[in-house]
């Protein structure tokens, strides 16, 4: 049973904050304390004076200041705009962060991150990743003159074997990763860091779960961050990323970065987040209701299936140890890569489209497509398979997924041709 009168951190423990389960907190504004900035208590001056019951859109790039000295609470939209405060106070609400960011895409969240890395010092960063961030990370080395060390960050131990105490500054995690969906033991890893490297930030890349499923400052990272573009949206019609952070002080050095760079995110696309993760709770639990049952038919035809709600997965009790549900992406190899991109262009219900976390099924060849940008010789080296088909399962109705990739699977010669039970 979930303690529903929980203080939040650093509010005054007289004056508890009444928390409800997460399902409910993503839904939940409570506008009597909150101003329309998504601030509570004495500071919260601003209200909305007709009540409205949406958050409105505060669409303007500049404000107006009452002095000459312009001490308004907001002057210029790229140093603060009242609609996405309002977003970022909710975000760190659900991600149960100290504050929140939210920026123009989730490679864009990253960059603000990985800016707290300078010229000289390393990063370590798993072999299993984004395609984008491999991308962003191989920038940084060639211009920036910061090294990634990339290990298996499935096992702690290559983790500290490559710390350097004088130069390691981040260690940045995926869990599940993508595309191989792979576990990182969150906890055991911060601890140890924390420990051998006390300079180093840990930093989660949590998109594949999203709050609802995971929350990694709760398992000891200092940063978390999502690409609001998948689950926190939930309908492809926006960029974002979302950064939360431990503490005041790592907070400060972000919103440094995003107000010299110009990368906070625009009125109207806080506004679709703000609405779009009202409804997450959801769309995830049918998304992940439906990925079970993708799961274990393919399992069922003899596939090689990557899902970590499979109780197979290496790191089944691991994953249940951190995180609430399975999420709904998973992987599956064919053997073959010209089998594999007959599966996946026989497919009708399953857009072919990179992304996930949207309410449409999705389905992809990763090394061809969200991680071709990984030359074919690094994906050989870090053991990637080319025939990964990803799924990234939808709200649509179970059977008429199963029956699509079922007829899919058969018309590309994958599976007999024969009716079978699904
Ligand atoms: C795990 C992960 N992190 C970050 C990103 C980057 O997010 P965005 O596309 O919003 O920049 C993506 C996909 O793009 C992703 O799959
Ligand atoms: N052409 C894009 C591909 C984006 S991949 C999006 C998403 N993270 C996924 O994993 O599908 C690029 O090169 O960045």
């Amino acid at each position: 049973m979930t303690n529903l009168l929980t203080p939040e951190p650093n509010s005054p423990s007289l004056n508890p904050v009444k928390r409800y389960r997460p399902a409910t907190e993503l839904v939940y504004i409570d506008t009597s304390a909150t101003d329309i900035c998504g601030r509570t208590g004495p500071g919260s001056t601003i209200r909305d004076p007709y009540n409205a019951a949406s958050v409105p859109i505060y669409q303007t790039a500049t404000f107006k200041q009452p002095s000459a000295s312009g001490s308004g609470e907001y002057d210029y939209s790229r140093s603060g705009n009242p609609t996405r405060s309002h977003v970022e106070s909710h975000l760190a609400k659900i991600m149960h962060a100290q504050r929140a960011f939210v920026v123009s895409s989730g490679m864009s969240a990253l960059d603000v991150i990985l800016r707290l890395v300078k010229a000289g010092e390393a990063i370590i960063a798993g072999d299993d990743l984004y395609g984008g961030t491999n991308r962003l990370l191989g920038y940084l080395g060639t211009h920036g003159g910061v090294t990634t060390h990339h290990v298996d960050t499935t096992d702690p131990l290559r983790i500290i074997e490559a710390l350097d105490p004088e130069r390691t500054r981040m260690v940045l995690l995926e869990t599940p990763t993508n595309p191989m969906i792979k576990i990182a033991d969150i906890p055991t890893i911060a601890d140890l860091v924390h420990k051998h490297c006390p300079r180093a930030l840990v930093v989660v890349d949590n998109t594949m779960m999203s709050p609802y499923l995971q929350r990694p400052l709760d398992l000891g990272a200092d940063i978390v961050y999502h690409s609001g573009t998948k689950y926190l949206s939930g309908h492809h019609d926006l960029m974002a990323g979302v950064i939360g952070a431990k503490t005041n002080a790592v907070a400060d050095q972000l919103y440094h970065v995003i107000n010299a760079t110009g990368c906070g995110l625009s009125p109207f696309d806080s506004w679709l987040l703000l609405r779009g993760v009202k409804t997450l709770a959801v769309r995830m639990e049918k998304q992940q209701a439906n990925a079970v049952l993708i799961s274990d038919y393919l399992i069922r035809r003899g596939f090689r299936v990557h899902y970590p709600g499979n109780p197979s997965h290496p790191q089944y009790a691991l994953h249940k140890s951190m995180a609430s549900g399975p999420g709904a992406v998973l992987s599956f190899e064919t053997g073959q890569v010209e089998m594999s991109e007959r599966i996946v262009e026989a497919t009708k219900l399953w857009g072919i489209s990179v992304s996930f976390g949207c309410v449409n099924s999705l389905i992809s060849m990763p090394c061809q497509m969200s991680h071709a940008s990984i030359p074919a010789h690094v994906r050989q080296q870090r053991a990637l398979p080319e025939d990964l088909i990803r799924l990234c399962v939808g709200i649509e109705d179970p059977e008429d997924l199963l029956e699509d990739l079922e007829n899919a699977l058969v018309s590309a010669g994958a599976l007999p041709n024969q009716p079978m039970d699904l």
